[in-house]
């Protein structure tokens, strides 16, 4: 199986509400579509989203790092080299973390295609459902203690709360989600960086003294403060979680010879694709650290990648794949069913997305 072209597209798929966190806010995913055909006529799909906040990456990077790097990398590779390709994708060019995620999900596809394995099954296989929490944006406290009834409503039993914009309001955002919602409804925070370690102890314990049974917390500090980080994970009785702070195996490794946080959220866009992705969780195994696996606003395509990762390994403890369910419409065909929170994933040869609607392809 030959590697004839790599084929980009974009698309666009509304929000059912605006998505806002410390970082920024969005109305619609805005994504790059990647197709990577074959000589057999089977085509790989991946998708990279532009999370210039997080990853760096914009719409003009992503596109850049193909046309430049990546799609001369591949073609006229033979997909049956896989460890080599996938190995290549990774050093054609540095960082670009989400254009090399959406190539590596694609060669994954190709593969289990080839093969005629669901990718899960090939990582590991350990269940076909999961279930997945909901983000609240971060908004004023009433307002998004109504969002949290409209997802419970929906039937979503954890909440994944957006925090740190005016910090002042961030204890008390959590009292009226919490007395809105009762006490069985699991609740995370992410402070998206927003916090300063002194900050987020204080805001913690407040949140714990209140009694308002905080799960965890999502990256708390800057991204690149792991002292900070440690700081807050040894003096919070809330589970500290690094996000943006892990990207590389490498940063996965730091973090746990640091002790510098509980558990870790492997993002696919951050570390570059499946194949990274799998390394952290199976370096996460071994040191015993509960992994999420979470996502940036996506659509379909990549998530779907994601859900299979989730679905091959118990190690991924927790689940924050909502990127579809946060959308008002989708525009994928194949792959994974999302039913609300539960996720059940596709049990067709490689990652089972089957076709796009609406792509607007950069070469026609
Ligand atoms: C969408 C998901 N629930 C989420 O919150 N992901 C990121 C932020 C993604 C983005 O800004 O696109 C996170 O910080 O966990
Ligand atoms: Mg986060």
């Amino acid at each position: 199986m030959k590697i004839t072209k790599v084929r980009l597209g974009r698309i666009s798929v509304p929000l059912r509400v605006p998505f806002k966190t410390a970082l920024r806010q969005v109305n619609s995913v805005e994504d790059i579509i990647v197709e990577i055909h074959t000589d057999s006529g089977e085509v790989g799909f991946g998708e990279a989203p532009p999370t210039g906040v997080i990853t760096g990456d914009t719409t003009g990077a992503i596109i850049g790092a193909f046309q430049d790097h990546i799609s001369k990398t591949l073609v006229g590779r033979d997909v049956d080299d896989f460890e080599d390709i996938t190995r290549a994708v990774q050093d054609c060019i540095v960082k670009n973390s989400s254009a090399k995620a959406a190539a590596d999900m694609a060669l994954w596809d190709l593969y289990g295609k080839k093969y005629g394995i669901p990718v899960y099954k090939m990582l590991g296989g350990a269940r076909n459902k999961i279930i997945t929490d909901i983000t609240i944006s971060v908004n004023p406290p009433e307002e998004m203690a109504r969002d949290a009834v409209d997802a419970i409503r929906r039937g979503y039993d954890t909440l994944k709360v957006k925090v740190g914009i005016d910090p002042s309001l961030d204890v008390a955002r959590l009292a009226a989600i919490r007395q809105a919602v009762g006490p069985e409804v699991r609740i995370r925070i992410d402070a998206n960086q927003a916090w300063s370690p002194k900050q987020a102890v204080r805001l913690l314990n407040q949140m714990q003294d209140k009694g308002l049974d905080i799960e965890l917390v999502e990256q708390p500090v800057k991204a690149h403060d792991y002292e900070g980080l440690k700081y807050v994970t040894e003096r919070s009785y809330v589970p500290v979680l690094a996000d943006e702070a892990v990207f590389s195996v490498e940063d996965a490794l730091k973090i746990v010879q640091m002790q510098a946080a509980d558990l870790i959220n492997i993002k696919l866009m951050k570390c570059g694709g499946l194949t990274n992705a799998l390394k952290i969780a199976t370096l996460a195994e071994v040191c015993g650290v509960e992994c999420m696996i979470g996502c940036m606003l996506e659509a379909k395509v990549s998530v779907n990648a994601a859900v299979h990762l989730a679905c091959a390994r118990k190690i991924i403890t927790r689940v924050d794949l909502d990127g579809p369910v946060l959308c008002s419409e989708d525009p994928v065909e194949g792959g994974a069913v999302f039913n609300e929170k539960e996720i059940t994933v596709s049990d067709v040869p490689g990652l089972g997305v089957t076709g796009i609607q609406g792509i607007r392809y950069l070469d026609d």
